[in-house]
């Protein structure tokens, strides 16, 4: 019998005749076949080798469609495979990560393999990019990105549980590696731009460092961990996945430093949306659509940003004495200025509609020193769902400060702090800038006398207010221990 590896030269001269034949047969009919012809012919040797072929591929593109989207999924997979490509590929390449310009990740080379496994199946991950012809005639300053793809090669016969469960594996572990890598941003509008730009988000504020009453702070804690977690109840009840937060109080309670607590602690991305700098509704809509998942939209002092007292004041300014018509023109006029055509109804429709549109989590918080000038429209439960009062500085905030600044968790003069900080109101603000030392050679002790000190003087300056001339009483909101009151 005649050994099969001897008569290997044989069988490859065979195979190389036919693939001769086939390759002259091709060529001739490439040549001198109508294109008609020609068209239906490699129609149906697709279909045939499709056919044939008992592998299956998806391809997930870098850009989507002609305007050159950025497609999600491309840097889910990117990120998914950097776990598995430095393992298997031998080509990797090695970029910043989109989010975070302080870690590198690895990830296949173009035209690179690395093959992955899941539940016993082999799956293959090839990295490839589109050749764009050269456009000869046209000249750009943006050159065309380079259009990059990942394509995914399978076994037919497990398109099912690739198709459904691998892909689902794929874009979760994705999506962890992705939140693993990233940097928080924080996106603004100033300036009259219709559109966000962002700088990274590193504001150190966390709910421990922030001075408030423990028992409310957990409440709050708890209330943002519980709205993270409660997707299948919002989609229970039928409601957006959304909450509105109300921060009010006076200047230096700690409003904008809780925002940003909030932000650390849930991992958020912060939008500061500013509202006189937007043009009108329709730009404000565009904004607002624009936000992403997993998000803080914050409006600072909305009682400043709005004529929020809507329509309310203006049927009572037309029925009208000298002054209110007077308030009237002049709040007219700072509008006209601002050059802001933003309405609170705009704003409503805005909170209520499309934003429910919106896919995925969101707060929107909205700060005020002055809770009684907005109009009950904006603050009802379920547009504003939580009211958190920031309020001036107790001992118990006190304490927080103390160990924040001084490291300091007990002092024999904490008792005198005590008996004057419940008599006076004094703003963390005030309390921290006493609290900071002001050179090196101020210790701890210095710190506290100088709180001490304030807290006197703010003490006699409260009597003073409530003995003192009615001119006064009118300077009432100056808790302010350095400044000296208006008379
Ligand atoms: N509750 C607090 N806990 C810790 N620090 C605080 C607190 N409140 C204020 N501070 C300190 O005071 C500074 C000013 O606070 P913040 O800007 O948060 O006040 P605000 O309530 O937003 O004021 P405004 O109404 O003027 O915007 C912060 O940088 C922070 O250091
Ligand atoms: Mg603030």
């Amino acid at each position: 019998m005649m050994n099969p590896v001897m008569n290997m030269p044989g069988t490859w001269g065979t195979i190389g005749s036919t693939l001769l034949t086939v390759i002259f047969f091709w060529d001739m009919l490439r040549r001198y076949c109508p294109p008609e012809l020609r068209r239906y012919l490699e129609k149906w040797s697709i279909r045939v080798s499709q056919f044939l072929n008992p592998y299956v591929q998806i391809s997930i593109h870098e850009y989507l469609g002609s305007h050159l989207r950025p497609h999600e999924a491309y840097s889910i997979v990117e990120a998914y495979l950097s776990l598995n490509s430095s393992k298997h590929a031998k080509r990797l390449k090695a970029e910043m990560t989109r989010d975070n310009d302080s870690k590198l990740m690895l990830s296949m080379d173009e035209y690179e393999k690395t093959t992955d496994e899941f539940h016993g199946v082999r799956v293959k991950w090839i990295s490839g990019k589109v050749a764009t012809p050269p456009r000869p005639m046209s000249f750009s300053y943006f050159p065309e990105p380079e259009k990059r793809y990942y394509k995914l090669k399978f076994h037919k016969q497990y398109k099912e549980m690739i198709t459904e469960t691998y892909l689902e594996h794929v874009i979760k572990k994705g999506k962890e590696i992705q939140a693993r890598n990233r940097q928080r941003k924080l996106y603004t509008n100033g300036h009259s731009k219709s559109y966000w730009s962002h700088i990274v988000f590193e504001h150190p504020a966390r709910f421990e460092t922030l001075a408030m009453e423990e028992e409310k702070k957990e409440e709050i804690v708890e209330d943002l961990l519980t709205f993270t977690k409660s997707k299948d109840f919002y989609a229970r009840i039928g409601k957006a996945w959304k909450r509105g937060y109300l921060l009010y109080g006076p200047p230096g309670t700690g409003k904008s430093t809780m925002i940003a607590a909030m932000a650390n602690l849930l991992d958020y991305d912060v939008y500061d949306l500013e509202l006189t700098s937007v043009k009108d509704n329709t730009e404000l809509r565009k904004l607002l659509t624009e936000t992403t998942s997993k998000s803080i939209i914050v409006i600072e002092d909305i009682d400043c940003s709005l004529d929020l007292t809507g329509q309310r004041t203006k049927r009572k300014e037309k029925s009208g004495t000298e002054s209110g018509k007077k308030e009237s023109s002049r709040k007219e006029k700072e509008k006209e200025e601002s050059g802001s055509k933003v309405t609170l109804s705009g704003l409503l429709n805005f909170i209520d509609g499309l934003w429910s549109a919106c896919a995925g989590e969101r707060l929107i918080v909205f700060t005020t020193n002055y809770v009684d000038k907005l109009d009950p429209a904006l603050t009802r439960r379920g547009r504003m769902d939580k009211h958190i009062e920031l309020s001036y500085c107790k001992y118990e905030g006190f304490k927080v400060l103390a160990k924040n600044y001084l490291e300091l968790e007990a002092h024999p003069l904490f008792q005198s702090v005590q008996e004057l900080i419940e008599e006076v109101d004094i703003t963390p603000a005030d309390v921290a800038e006493n609290l900071m030392p002001k050179s090196a050679k101020e210790g701890p002790e210095k710190c506290l006398l100088n709180l001490i000190h304030a807290l006197e003087e703010a003490k006699s300056r409260q009597i003073m207010k409530c003995t003192g001339p009615k001119d006064i009483e009118a300077n009432h909101d100056t808790a302010a221990p350095q400044e000296t009151p208006e008379i």
